[in-house]
C-alpha cells in the first residue's frame, strides 16, 4: 500500500543531483571563441535571376530551364532550418558522431533533450540571422528568432554541434553516446547499449545495473553531505531514509497515530520543511522503534535501492536490515561531541550546544539499543570516521570505498 503511494515519489530526496543548477559545459574549461555569426556565411546562397545560367552550385548542376536538379556532384550537401525556415543552413561537411545530452541546458531549451552532431564551424553556412546567446561562461547557443526552434550550440573550439531534428532528410551521421544523464528527466528511460556518462564524455558511465550504496550512522555524522555527494559522482538517485521517520514523527506530533501515519504516508509528507527541527527528531527516534511503523516503510525503500541506475539510501539500518545484500555499504560516524558541535552550528543557535548533545547522545542510545532494527555498522561495511576530516576528505573517502566495491562486483 504504502509503497505503492511511495512509488509515484520516483527519486524522494532528489535524484542526487542538484537540478537546474548552473550545469558545466560538455567541454568544460574551453573557451569561447570570439566569433561572429549570424549571415557570416552565405557564400552558398543561390542568387535569384541567375536560373538561366548553367553551371554547378552546391554539387547541383544547374540548366538552362532553371534550378532543376539534375544530377547529384560529390560531395553531397546537407541541408537544414528552423521550423519556420527564417533560418537555413547547409553543409557539404560530415557529421561527426551523434550525442545525445541531457543537462538541464539541453532540457531546457529543447523541451526533452537534445541530439546533435558536429562539423567544423568553418563548413557550415548558414543563412538568415539565428540569435546566438552566451548560454554558460564558455559556450554560446543558436535558436531562431521567429520560431523558436533551437539549432546550434558550439564552444569556440572549431565545431558548431548542430540540432540533428533540424536537419532535412539523411543526416549521415547516427547515436553514439548520452552525456549529462543524472541530469535526465525521470518521464523516460535510457534503454539502450550505448555510453550513458554521468556528465561530460570523460566521466563515469551511468551504472545499468541496480548498484545499492548503504550509508548508515550516527546523527549529524554526515551521512547526508556523503550521500548527495556520492550520489552526484556516480549519476545515483538518493533517498534519505531519515525523512520517512520523521515525517511519521512529525504526524505524531500533529496527534496521527504513528503505524496509520507510516502505512498512509504520502510523498508530499516528506517535503515539509519542519521536519528538520529538533522536536521532529527525537519525535522521528521515538517511532522508529515501533516495529509496525518500520515494516510499513520497507518495501519502499527496498524498491527504491534497486532501481536502475544506482542508488544510495542513508539511515541507520540500510546496510543490516534494508538492503543487507548492497554492493557497497559504509558506516559513517564522528565522536559525539563533534556531532553535537555539527548540527549546533546548522542550527544557528536555536537550541545551546549543551543541549545539542543530550538531544544526539538520548537519540544515539534510542537508536543503538532498539530492538528492531538497531543502529550498528553491517558486518561487510566500511567505517569512515568523520571527527578529523573535512567534508572534502571523507567525500574522497567515500568514494575511495564504493570504487574498490564497484571494482570487484
Ligand atoms: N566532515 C565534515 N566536516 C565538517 N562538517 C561536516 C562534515 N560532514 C558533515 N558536516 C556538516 O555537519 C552537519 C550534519 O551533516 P549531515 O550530512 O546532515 O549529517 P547526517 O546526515 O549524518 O545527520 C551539516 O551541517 C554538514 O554540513
Ligand atoms: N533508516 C533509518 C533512518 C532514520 N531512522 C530514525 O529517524 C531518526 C531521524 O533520522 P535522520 O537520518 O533524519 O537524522 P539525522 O541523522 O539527520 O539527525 C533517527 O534518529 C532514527 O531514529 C531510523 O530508525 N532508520
Amino acid at each position: 500500500m504504502v509503497a505503492a503511494r511511495l512509488d509515484a515519489l520516483g527519486a524522494v530526496g532528489g535524484r542526487g543531483v542538484e537540478r537546474g543548477r548552473g550545469l558545466p559545459g560538455k567541454h568544460a574549461g574551453a573557451r569561447v571563441a570570439d566569433r561572429r555569426h549570424g549571415d557570416r556565411a552565405d557564400g552558398g546562397r543561390r542568387q535569384p535571376g541567375h536560373t538561366d545560367q548553367v553551371g554547378v552550385r552546391d554539387g547541383v548542376l544547374y540548366g538552362a530551364v532553371g534550378a532543376v536538379r539534375t544530377r547529384r556532384l560529390e560531395p553531397a550537401m546537407t541541408r537544414g532550418s528552423c521550423l519556420c525556415g527564417a533560418v537555413r543552413f547547409e553543409t557539404q561537411a560530415t557529421f561527426g558522431p551523434a550525442t545525445a545530452c541531457h543537462c538541464t541546458q539541453c532540457r531546457k531549451i529543447t523541451g526533452s533533450y537534445s541530439i546533435a552532431a558536429p562539423v567544423p564551424a568553418d563548413a557550415l553556412k548558414i543563412k538568415g540571422a539565428p540569435r546566438w546567446f552566451a548560454s554558460s561562461a564558455h559556450a554560446r547557443r543558436a535558436f531562431c528568432p521567429d520560431c523558436g526552434s533551437y539549432l546550434f550550440w558550439e564552444e569556440g573550439d572549431g565545431l558548431i554541434w548542430v540540432a540533428l531534428g533540424s536537419v532535412d532528410g539523411a543526416t549521415g551521421t547516427h547515436l553514439a553516446n548520452h552525456i549529462f544523464c543524472a541530469y535526465k528527466g525521470d518521464e523516460y528511460d535510457l534503454t539502450d547499449a550505448l555510453p550513458h556518462h554521468v556528465r561530460g564524455w570523460s566521466s563515469p558511465e551511468v551504472t545499468p545495473m541496480p548498484f545499492t550504496i548503504a550509508i548508515d550512522g550516527p546523527a549529524a555524522a554526515g551521512k547526508g553531505t556523503i550521500s548527495k555527494a556520492v550520489a552526484a559522482h556516480y549519476g545515483f538517485a538518493h533517498l534519505d531514509t531519515g525523512l520517512l521517520y520523521r515525517a511519521v514523527g512529525a504526524k505524531m506530533l500533529a496527534g496521527v497515530e504513528p503505524i496509520a501515519a507510516a502505512q498512509a504516508l504520502l510523498p508530499e509528507d516528506l517535503a515539509d520543511a519542519s521536519l528538520r527541527t529538533p522536536e521532529v527528531a527525537q519525535a522521528a527516534s521515538k517511532v522508529a522503534t515501533i516495529p509496525e511503523v518500520r515494516a510499513a516503510l520497507v518495501d519502499f525503500q527496498r524498491a527504491f535501492a534497486r532501481r536502475q541506475g544506482g542508488a544510495v539510501l542513508d539511515g541507520r539500518d540500510i546496510g543490516t536490515v534494508i538492503c543487507p545484500d548492497a554492493e557497497a555499504k559504509l558506516f559513517v560516524t564522528a565522536s559525539a561531541e563533534v556531532r553535537a558541535q555539527r548540527r549546533h552550528a546548522e542550527q544557528q543557535g536555536a537550541q545551546s550546544y549543551d543541549e545539542v548533545l543530550a538531544d544526539v547522545i538520548a537519540r544515539d542510545e534510542r537508536d543503538m539499543n532498539r530492538a528492531e532494527a538497531p543502529l550498528k555498522p553491517a558486518a561487510d561495511a566500511v567505517l569512515i570516521d568523520t571527527s578529523g576530516l573535512s567534508i572534502e576528505q571523507a567525500v574522497a573517502a567515500a568514494i575511495a570505498a564504493v570504487d574498490a566495491r564497484k571494482d570487484n562486483v
